[in-house]
């Protein structure tokens, strides 16, 4: 299998960095400084085993790529930023390459099936990280992350099977799923933390607006007959494959929406996360307040205005 990865973060960067040490053809679609450091130095993967440099082919644009038309395309970058990525692809790709989308949420599917016609999820559990140009952390060792896949919206094909078997040959675990989004469903439940450590880690009160933010998730599901996996599947599924460690001389921040925020990037996936709850609740008539407030919490810590506090995160919980 030919990957192209486009977005090479903390999820790109390692299943990248992961499947080309493992001998697979891997061409990363990167940028700016990021993007140069991997042209001129390679691509440093950091793990609790150890740190490894891989010279790994890199490109600015899919227009820079050698396509064969069979290629399988990973979509790293985040929900945010899929379409954009999407028409960039389109613009290069053959109509035959098959998507992956290696993302948070439950929307990115949908956008790549308008696009190309061979679209995947994946379900991604992968504790990594990416703050500096270059490089990439793997926290847990020997295995980096879990990425069960299947067609979407559903079924298995050989591109999945062979997806799966090029992840279980690099130190990665992928189960194919017929049912791949119920499992994202459930992942999604699990993001809706996200914002909340992003915006509270460690405060009083962030633990109960993140369990209120998820039952107002399950509630919406079920008015809106949406099946996912349930918490007991989840973590039978996890077990303790993923082994997080210590690596030498840097610290472990947050998730991916902790990292968007400490990179001052500009923009956050809170709206695909939380906002696909506020969505669904609009649609099906359940009222959704303490998402709905986070995703405005967030657009203002985002938007460089005053982030909220402990005082608020009270005020809010004492408003019932
Ligand atoms: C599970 C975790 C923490 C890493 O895959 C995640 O989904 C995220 O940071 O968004």
């Amino acid at each position: 299998m030919r990957f192209v990865v486009y977005g090479a973060g903390a999820i790109g960067g390692v299943v990248g960095g992961r499947l080309f040490e493992h001998g697979h053809d891997v061409t990363l679609i990167a940028r700016g400084e990021h993007l140069r450091v991997i042209q001129s130095v390679g691509l440093r993967v950091d793990s609790p085993g150890g740190s490894i440099t891989l010279e790994i082919p890199a490109a600015a644009s899919p227009r820079e790529v050698q396509w064969h038309g069979d290629e399988a395309v990973l979509l790293c970058v985040k929900g945010q930023d899929t379409v954009g990525a999407l028409d960039d692809l389109r613009l290069a790709a053959p109509p035959s390459v098959a998507i992956f989308c290696l993302q948070n949420g439950v929307a990115n599917e949908r956008e790549a099936l308008r696009r190309f016609a061979h679209v995947h999820g994946v379900t991604v559990m992968a504790p990594t990280g990416h703050l500096e140009p270059g490089a990439v952390q793997a926290w847990s060792d020997p295995i980096a992350g879990m990425f069960d896949v299947g067609r979407y919206p559903s079924g298995v094909d050989g591109a999945d099977e062979a997806f799966a078997q090029a992840c279980e040959e690099s130190r990665l675990q992928s189960i194919p799923r017929p049912d791949i989004m119920r499992w994202k469903h459930a992942k999604l439940l699990m993001n809706l933390g996200n914002a909340v450590q992003a915006l509270f880690e460690g405060q009083d009160g962030a633990d109960e607006v993140a369990r209120a933010a998820r039952a107002e998730g399950r509630e919406v599901f079920a008015a809106a007959g949406i099946d996912h996996a349930s918490a007991e599947e989840d973590r039978e599924r996890r077990g303790d494959v993923l082994q997080i460690g210590a690596i030498d001389g840097l610290e472990r921040g947050g998730g991916s929406t902790w990292q968007s925020l400490a990179r001052g990037q500009g923009t956050v996936e809170t709206d695909l996360l939380n906002g696909e709850i506020t969505l669904l609740g609009r649609l099906h008539g359940v009222a959704t307040p303490i998402n709905e407030r986070l995703q405005r919490w967030m657009a203002a810590a985002n938007a460089g205005g005053a982030a909220p506090g402990s005082a608020d995160l009270a005020a809010f919980l004492a408003e019932g």
